[in-house]
């Protein structure tokens, strides 16, 4: 039987997923305050839109924004008596905590995250490839029933997720150092750079561009998911101000005095961040890949990217990851091309006979 999926809320996430599940065979029904945002969803083959004809679902995914998604779950549970409800805000324990509160069986609710978002808001940016290869935390509690827990899990494998389960305050204090707190972190670097003067800006390269990305995202959101969960990324946010203050410390000892000692104080934290970013997993939550990255100078003109893949292909090097750096009104570019260690030497070579600028 077609397992019938209400998504409530059609924005990225809920968008994405109704093109996920719906690609997957899925029978998907779409429900969102905002008639355009449900019509977008629609139209991108999110699902139909819900309505009243319809038999009831099996299952609810609530993807509202997180101060709202508590409240959302609970009405729906209440109104699907039959139905296991799940939600994908980005923390959990406060949303458990007025689920639990409210008197609804919360034995059909399981709360779950796919981390996986984008940094646009809204049905227009939704990709159906979003939760593919991307870690999903199914997040039960006490009381969820076994079957619930089963048909939550399964939702997150038919879109191409990595399951994890793990209790709620479990995830919370995990999502405040790999996502909450790097959000932060992220949006008061960028923010260093709103006064610069253009000629300053201009310099930027790859490295401010990678700590930035997720400078672009909605602050609405954001500051929903941060008070949602404030306990936690409170504490990281401890850790960092421990880090910044080492840190000034040692520079104003440079600045001031001999500095004696304080360029190992630098140093150490450089080092302890090489052995936390060693630590970032792979595709499903492998191990690291040790690729080599080999940098390859393209010329902006048709064909040339495609030149440089056939001419890899014909050496026989299989490509692992390719990221392209493209300055903008430069006339070429930089592909950045990861390959296992023992091809390095060998694409260098072949490439750089070919006429390629090749640097490792
Ligand atoms: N944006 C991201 O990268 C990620 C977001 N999430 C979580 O997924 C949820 C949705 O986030 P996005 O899709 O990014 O937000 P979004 O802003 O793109 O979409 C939210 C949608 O919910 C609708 N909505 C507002 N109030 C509602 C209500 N009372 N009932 C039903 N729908 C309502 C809005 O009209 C909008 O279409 C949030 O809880 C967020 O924490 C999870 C993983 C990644
Ligand atoms: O862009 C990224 O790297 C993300 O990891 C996006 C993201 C944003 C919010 C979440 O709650 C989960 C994932």
């Amino acid at each position: 039987m077609t397992t019938h999926v209400r998504i409530v809320g059609a924005g990225l996430i809920g968008t994405s997923l109704g093109i996920a599940l719906s690609n997957k065979g899925f029978r998907v029904s779409l429900v969102d305050p905002s008639p355009t945002a449900v019509r977008l969803a629609r139209d991108l083959r999110a699902g139909e839109i819900a309505d009243d004809a319809m038999p009831p679902p099996d299952v609810v995914a609530v993807a509202a924004p997180p101060d709202v998604a508590a409240r959302v779950v609970v009405t729906e549970l209440n109104r699907w008596p039959d139905a296991v409800v799940t939600d994908t805000a980005s923390v959990k324990e406060s949303i458990l905590r007025v689920v639990l509160d409210s008197g609804a069986d919360a034995s059909r609710y399981v709360g779950s995250h796919p981390m996986a978002g984008r940094e646009r808001s809204g049905a227009a940016a939704a990709r159906g490839d979003l939760f593919d290869g991307r870690a999903w935390v199914v997040v039960p509690h006490e009381g969820s029933t076994e079957a619930a827990v089963r048909l939550v899990r399964s939702l997150a494998v038919a879109v191409g997720s990595a399951v994890s389960v793990m209790p709620a305050h479990e995830h919370d204090e995990a999502v405040a150092a790999v996502s909450h707190v790097p959000q932060l972190a992220s949006s008061i670097v960028a923010a260093c750079l709103r006064d610069l003067p253009d000629t300053a800006v201009g310099l930027a390269g790859p490295g401010i561009r990678d700590v930035t990305r997720i400078a672009a995202s909605d602050p609405r959101l954001w500051t929903q998911i941060l008070a949602g969960n404030a306990p936690a990324v409170r504490d990281v946010m401890r850790h960092v101000r421990a880090d910044v203050d080492a840190v000034i410390g040692a520079l104003d000892e440079l600045v001031e005095a001999d500095g004696h000692g304080s360029l190992g104080t630098l140093s150490r934290v450089l080092e302890a961040g090489n052995l936390g970013h060693a630590r970032i997993p792979g595709k499903h939550g492998s191990a690291p890949a040790a690729y080599g990255v080999v940098s390859v100078v393209v010329p902006d003109e048709p064909g040339s990217l495609a030149r440089l893949l056939t001419d890899m292909g014909n050496a026989g090097i299989n490509l692992e990851d390719l990221h392209l750096e493209h300055g903008l009104g430069q006339a070429v570019g930089v592909a950045e091309i990861s390959v296992v260690p023992a091809s390095v030497e060998p694409l260098l070579t072949e490439l750089a006979r070919l006429g390629w600028r090749v640097h490792d």
